[in-house]
């Protein structure tokens, strides 16, 4: 289901103040929360695995390299320790990649059934011209892609221009034609906590399916007191439209630990129908490493030699 969005209702935010101390404190609990966390720990961390938009955003993608990502993207865990656990047909939620390795992505993933996700707009800095961002987005659809991530104008934002920034969100929601649109926000350049509620807002009332916090490449990527404010918009944005629109933490998320952190997050903030992948993913190049070293901790009682892994 994807998300038709609103008209630009500026006073949904006008008004809005965040108590930093308050959001910065909160966050701060939520690693050590335990409501998700001894008792069913890989459980959790399958389900992680499910949610990852498994990504490679490098200048020296090869179509090679994207294939070994869709194979890991396939099999994310190794077949014996998912047959200890009784688990079967586990795979990541999509795999992300530049327009270009569409295409290939597509190719590795066959009838798998995984979604491509392209990135688009000019990424990671987006100043481009919008007819030329747009073209990208109708580019990447073509090649196959099922999702595109792209990234907003921090300008807008920077200047409270939020007109400007529903107009160009609509422009590429338009462009996406049946994919599903994921907005990033790079959280990391809006200076205040205040703008990225604000961005929030407005990229869900031009109707992206899934915000999300960095491309990964700002100095600060996904935090969590930014994640908290984020999904204090979605739940506002839910109990005011009755629409469900997903939740995309990227950039530096590297440890099961961080996994945990994030879906106690979702599940204590937005209820569990936010844990699964149409409404959560991570968006991650490095995370199912440690991810699977804890499951097969959890499996065979001893950490698995590094060797044993393939590399995520
Ligand atoms: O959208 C995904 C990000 O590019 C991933 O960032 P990462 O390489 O820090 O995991």
């Amino acid at each position: 289901m994807s998300n038709p969005g609103t008209d630009l209702n500026l006073d949904w935010f006008s008004g809005l103040r965040i108590n930093t101390p308050a959001v910065e404190r909160r966050a701060a609990t939520l690693p050590a929360r335990r409501s998700l966390k001894k008792d069913h720990q890989a459980a959790w961390l399958l389900n992680a695995v499910r949610c990852i938009d498994l990504t490679t955003l490098a200048g020296d993608d090869t179509p090679d390299r994207v294939a070994r990502l869709c194979a890991k993207a396939r099999q994310p865990i190794a077949a014996d320790l998912l047959d200890a656990m009784g688990v079967a047909g586990l795979t990541t939620g999509a795999v992300c990649v530049y327009p270009t390795m569409v295409a290939p992505a597509k190719r590795a993933l066959g009838n798998s059934g995984i979604p491509v996700a392209s990135v688009a707009t000019g990424f990671s800095a987006g100043l481009m011209p919008l007819d030329l961002r747009l073209a990208e987005i109708r580019y990447a659809v073509d090649q196959g892609a099922d999702e595109i991530d792209i990234v907003i104008t921090r300008a807008h934002v920077l200047q409270g221009n939020w007109a400007a920034l529903y107009d160009e969100l609509r422009a590429m929601r338009e462009a996406c034609g049946a994919a599903r649109m994921k907005a990033i926000l790079a959280t990391g350049d809006l200076k205040s906590l205040e703008n990225v509620a604000k961005a929030s807002h407005v990229a869900m009332q031009a109707g992206s399916d899934w915000i999300k916090t960095s491309t990964g490449k700002e100095g600060v990527n996904a935090t969590l007191p930014v994640s908290l404010v984020m999904v204090r918009t979605i739940r506002d944005f839910h109990a005011r439209t009755g629409i469900k629109v997903g939740f995309k933490p990227a950039g530096g998320l590297r440890t099961a630990k961080d996994a945990i952190s994030w879906q106690v997050l979702m599940a204590e903030e937005l209820g569990r129908d936010w844990l699964a992948p149409d409404l959560f993913r991570i968006g991650a190049s490095s995370l199912l490493g440690d991810i699977e070293r804890q499951i097969s901790h959890h499996v065979t009682g001893r950490y698995a030699a590094a060797h044993r892994q393939a590399i995520a």
